[in-house]
């Protein structure tokens, strides 16, 4: 699918952290330009920064911005939904494909505050989209065409990988992939401390830390690589890595990781249910 081109022009509603990663692989990727992409804020000096690190066009007005686009990203918080649907919602022209980026409000609640015209998609980026490594779940809604779910899937292909799901599992990605950067930067953090702990000076720690990250998942990115096999790679039998490898599980790593996961779901279908349950009827 991902020989197509990419959809344009792209209109990204909220000019936040994802936004930005999303606007600077779209960019990075080469198969979009800053003249095919526009971004809404609130504020002028966001609206400041945007233009001058990207050259997009930066609007206030949603409804506006939307006029004329091929794609339209939902990039705003939760509070804002509500609202910035209302404001969007007798503008969209027939044909055009909304996406969702909020783990907050179900596909039912969206094409509900929606045209029935457009196409809806919720799509679950994580922020390695702003070099080209992202995993993008996706998960249609009911009046998704074969053109808008290749144009969704298009556009993501250019920020890294697309990944079609059900609804459910969007949620389940929400709590692995979303999330999942800031367990593993903090997993770095914590490497970073122990090495702290048995002396070694903050910097030299932090870059040993990242060092052993970045050099990892080069690794792990290689054609044919598993866990398994780069695990037993490192774990010499009986050395030093497999009583380390112990010490992680004695001490609960496998059980704090599903911990987080299910907090991080249950979260998701928590917030997706109060939202559900305080939208305008
Ligand atoms: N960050 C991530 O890694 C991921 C985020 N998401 C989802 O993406 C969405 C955005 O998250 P994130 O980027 O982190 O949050 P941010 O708060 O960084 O971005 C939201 C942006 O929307 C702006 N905004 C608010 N109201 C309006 C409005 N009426 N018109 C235009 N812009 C407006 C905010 O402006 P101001 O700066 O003034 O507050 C802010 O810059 C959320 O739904 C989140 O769940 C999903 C997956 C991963
Ligand atoms: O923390 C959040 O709520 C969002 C959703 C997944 C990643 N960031």
């Amino acid at each position: 699918m991902a020989s197509h081109p990419v959809p344009t022009p792209i209109v990204l509603l909220g000019g936040g952290k994802l936004a930005e990663a999303i606007i600077k692989g779209l960019l990075r990727s080469g198969q979009v330009s800053p003249s095919d992409l526009r971004v809404t804020v609130r504020r002028p000096e966001r609206g400041e920064e945007l233009r001058s690190r990207h050259g997009v066009h930066v609007l206030t007005d949603n409804a506006q911005a939307v006029r004329g686009a091929a794609v339209v990203m939902l990039a705003v918080r939760q509070a804002q939904m509500a609202e910035v649907m209302a404001l969007i919602a007798p503008a969209l022209e027939p044909g055009q494909v909304v996406v969702s980026l909020s783990s907050d409000v179900r596909l039912a609640q969206l094409e509900a505050a929606l045209p029935s015209t457009v196409a809806v998609i919720r799509a679950m980026p994580h922020t390695p989209v702003g070099v080209g490594a992202g995993l993008t779940p996706l998960t249609q809604g009911t009046r998704v065409t074969e053109a808008a779910r290749q144009a969704t899937d298009t556009l993501f292909a250019a920020t890294g990988q697309p990944l079609w799901v059900t609804e459910e599992q969007l949620t389940v990605c929400t709590g692995v992939s979303g999330t999942g950067p800031a367990y593993v930067f903090r997993f770095v953090e914590a490497l970073a401390q122990a090495a702290m702990a048995h002396g070694m000076e903050a910097t030299e720690a932090a870059a040993l830390a990242r060092g052993t990250l970045i050099g990892a998942a080069k690794l792990l990115a290689e054609p044919g690589a598993t866990t398994t096999g780069l695990i037993a790679e490192v774990a010499t039998p009986g050395g030093i890595t497999v009583a380390g490898l112990e010490a992680l599980e004695t001490h609960g790593l496998s059980r704090v990781v599903g911990e987080a996961v299910s907090i991080g779901i249950q979260r998701a279908k928590e917030r997706a249910e109060l939202s559900a349950h305080s939208a305008p009827k």
